[in-house]
């Protein structure tokens, strides 16, 4: 679909790219000639991310542990990664979800979404966008956000309450990093199949019909996300700043995707609070 080389001499940093749309489009990144830093709080899951990556391009992937939730342990995983050299991309993939009633939602709870979804996005872009402004380095900052920045979204308020205000980031940066050579782009994906998403989303007894319902049929595919995503980051996107690009095949111009929650009954929020405790 591109030119061979779209992202070479491109240091990219995906958050949460160990697994699901951040791995797909770290891969992705690499296959276009970039570098590719992925980082997450699971080091095992990132070096076997990192090794099947290995295996399948010539190019070069660091792995660094690291929680978006603590401002501190970002800076050092920027410091760390700018020893080498600056980046390029940041890409605010790391993202946390649940489906509850919000009348059940402890503050604890909220702050377990809140935290890497808002804060984490947050602080990795204040961490990379100011080096690269004290360096005089150009840099793009793509956020995968979600089409509940549009509908809203019931039964996962904190998330999107989150990624609303990372659009809000995404907007404002616009317009005031532009002029210093930063630009703030977004992603609003529909349902794509990871098992992050479905783990948490879509317990056994929830509707099944999201492919049926959306207007192209099915889900996304992960290289549909991750052929976006390669465009918005690279230099063919120069252009496009403070914008959020919908790919959902239409679902969200028909509903926000939660509405088969309003018919689960009082039993059945029951039933899945118990199996959480569980574990
Ligand atoms: C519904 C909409 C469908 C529409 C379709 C449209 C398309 C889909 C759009 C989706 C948009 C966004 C998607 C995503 O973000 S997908 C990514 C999903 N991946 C993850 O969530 C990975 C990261 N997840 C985690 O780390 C954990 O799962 C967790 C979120 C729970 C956070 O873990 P942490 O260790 O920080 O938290 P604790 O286990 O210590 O719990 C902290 C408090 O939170 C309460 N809690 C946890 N889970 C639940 C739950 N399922 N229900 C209610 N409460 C929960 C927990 O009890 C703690 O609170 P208390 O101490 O007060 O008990
Ligand atoms: N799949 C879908 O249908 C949709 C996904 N999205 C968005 O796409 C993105 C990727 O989701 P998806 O791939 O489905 O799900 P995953 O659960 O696979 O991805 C979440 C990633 O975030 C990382 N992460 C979570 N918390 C932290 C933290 N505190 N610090 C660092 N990393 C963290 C996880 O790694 P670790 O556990 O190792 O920390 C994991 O790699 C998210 O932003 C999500 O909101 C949006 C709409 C739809």
């Amino acid at each position: 679909m591109f030119e061979t080389g779209l992202l070479r001499g491109k240091r990219i940093l995906v958050t949460g790219g160990g697994s699901g749309l951040g791995a797909a489009m770290g891969r992705r990144f690499l296959a276009l000639g970039a570098e590719l830093v992925i980082c997450g709080r699971k080091l095992d899951r990132l070096e076997a991310t990192a090794s099947e990556m290995r295996a399948q391009s010539s190019g070069k992937v660091t792995t660094i542990a690291c929680d978006v939730r603590d401002g501190v342990a970002v800076d050092e995983m920027m410091d760390a990664t700018w020893r080498e050299a600056p980046l390029d991309i940041l890409v605010n993939n790391a993202a946390a979800t649940f489906i509850a009633q919000s009348e059940h939602l402890s503050f604890r709870a909220a702050d377990a979404v809140l935290a890497p979804t808002l804060h984490g996005a947050m602080y990795c872009t204040l961490a990379a966008g100011k080096r690269w402004i004290d360096g005089r380095h150009n840099g793009v900052v793509l956020s995968i956000l979600s089409t509940s920045t549009i509908t809203g979204r019931a039964f996962t308020v904190p998330s999107a309450m989150a990624k609303s205000a990372v659009l809000a980031m995404t907007k404002s940066l616009a317009v005031e990093w532009g002029p210093k050579g930063i630009r703030t782009v977004a992603i609003a994906p529909g349902p794509f199949p990871t098992a992050g998403a479905s783990g948490q989303l879509r317990p056994v007894g929830r509707d099944e019909g999201w492919s049926a319902r959306n207007p192209m049929g099915r889900t996304g595919e992960h290289s549909e996300l991750a052929d976006l995503a390669s465009f918005l980051v690279s230099d063919r996107a120069g252009y496009i700043n403070g914008e959020m690009v919908v790919i959902d095949g239409g679902a969200h111009l028909r509903s926000s995707g939660a509405e088969d929650l309003l018919r689960w009954t009082d039993a059945q929020w029951a039933e899945q609070r118990a199996a959480r405790s569980k574990g």
